[in-house]
């Protein structure tokens, strides 16, 4: 490896996210591992196929679709990037791997982060666009030409002042423990989030998907487990999720017939219950995980199902731009394994505007109301890390 190690010791992992302050970084931390990947500064941009075995870590992004025309996404995404600097937490320990020299860390003021409590304004009042974009849907479902479209809303949210990237990290890590927490940066706009939804990892041989899709909100009166079974049992769920899951296993089936499915289980988060099935497959053909990303982006967890009218359905009648919003962003390692995950639960951050995301699968039975209800429940996770 062309880069440096050495072991360190802070107390706050965010101590060296905050002494890049004013350089692209990175934030990755993957629930599944239990590690946290900090990379700052750019050292090197990758071009497909470039082989990256020198580098401990590279991170990737596309966006959800291949061009994006709002400025406020300019320049985020469709690329793969090497960093200067690497902070690596796993199992308790630290590692720092760095390019050169380690002249930008040396000093790093190492204190935790202090949770600031932003005071803000929700801009957007949305039912009626929902309404109409849900009822354009719906026709298009009813009328046999989709199954299911994932439908999205982008809501505004003014605060007071700057918002603290590094007090929302804090807070995202704490209230959502198994889920990924990612942030990336670059020129003065972070999109940040905390998602639970893997599209595919990669460990030698093995590649690995997940189904998820198919909601309840977790509730007060009633027991989790009452509320699983009833998620578990609920025909609309199970129709959202099963059209998700086929549409894997075929993906995966395309490239290796030896195809293994997991149990239909329930994946608690804070204030939600999905209902989550694994899929594995080998490898097989010497692809890479950048082959497996684009194989299998986008499924119809998130952009529906057929994909390519699904997606044409949602660039007609959705009026914002997703961006890197349920788009795949990933890690992959010097051995060419990792992690992608869609960045859903998510904002882009700018200032002191927040432009948080957030949708549902819409099938057949679905109505407006609940799915509405449902998007606000998911949007809880920014909110409640403000
Ligand atoms: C689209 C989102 O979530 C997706 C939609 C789900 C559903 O409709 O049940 C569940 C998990 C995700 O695949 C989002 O959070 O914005």
């Amino acid at each position: 490896m062309i880069y440096q190690q050495k072991k360190i010791h802070l107390k706050s992992t965010l101590s060296f996210w905050r002494n890049f302050e004013n350089e692209e970084r990175v934030f990755f931390y993957n629930p599944l591992e239990q590690e946290l990947v900090i990379g700052a500064k750019r050292v090197k941009n990758f071009k497909a196929g470039e082989s990256h075995l020198q580098f401990p870590y590279i991170f990737s992004t596309r966006t959800f679709l291949p061009t994006v025309k709002d400025q406020k996404w300019a320049g985020m995404g469709n690329e793969s990037i090497a960093f200067e600097y690497y902070l690596v937490e796993k199992n308790g320990r630290q590692t720092l791997y760095y390019y050169q020299d380690w002249f930008g860390i040396q000093d790093i003021r190492d204190e935790e982060p202090v949770s600031r409590r932003h005071v803000y304004e929700i801009l957007t009042d949305d039912y009626e666009e929902w309404r109409v974009l849900f009822n354009n849907v719906k026709q298009e479902i009813l009328s046999g030409k989709v199954k299911k479209v994932v439908i999205s809303r982008e809501v505004k949210i003014e605060c007071e002042s700057f918002v603290s990237i590094e007090s929302l990290l804090k807070n995202l890590l704490k209230k959502n423990p198994n889920c990924f927490v990612f942030a990336y940066c670059k020129e003065g706009k972070t999109f940040l989030g905390a998602t639970p939804e893997v599209l595919v990892r990669k460990e030698k041989e093995q590649i690995t998907s997940y189904a998820l899709a198919g909601t309840i909100a977790r509730s007060e009166q009633l027991a989790d487990e009452n509320q699983k079974s009833l998620l578990l049992s609920d025909p609309k769920n199970r129709h959202e999720h099963q059209v998700v899951l086929d549409y894997i296993v075929n993906v995966m089936k395309t490239f290796n017939g030896e195809v293994t499915i997991g149990e239909t289980n329930i994946l608690t988060l804070k204030n939600l219950h999905h209902l989550q099935t694994y899929i594995k497959a080998k490898a097989g053909d010497n692809s890479s995980l950048m082959d497996w990303v684009a194989r299998l982006h986008p499924t119809p967890a998130l952009g529906g199902y057929p994909v390519r009218d699904a997606l044409e359905i949602i660039a007609r009648f959705e009026k914002h731009e997703r961006g890197l919003y349920a788009a795949p962003m990933g890690m992959i390692n010097e051995y060419g394994d990792g992690i992608f995950v869609a960045g859903i639960r998510s904002a882009l951050i700018t200032g002191n505007m927040v432009y948080a995301y957030t949708g549902c699968g819409i099938v057949e039975k679905s109505t407006c109301e609940e799915e509405y209800r449902e998007s606000n429940n998911k949007l809880k996770s920014i909110l409640e890390s403000l």
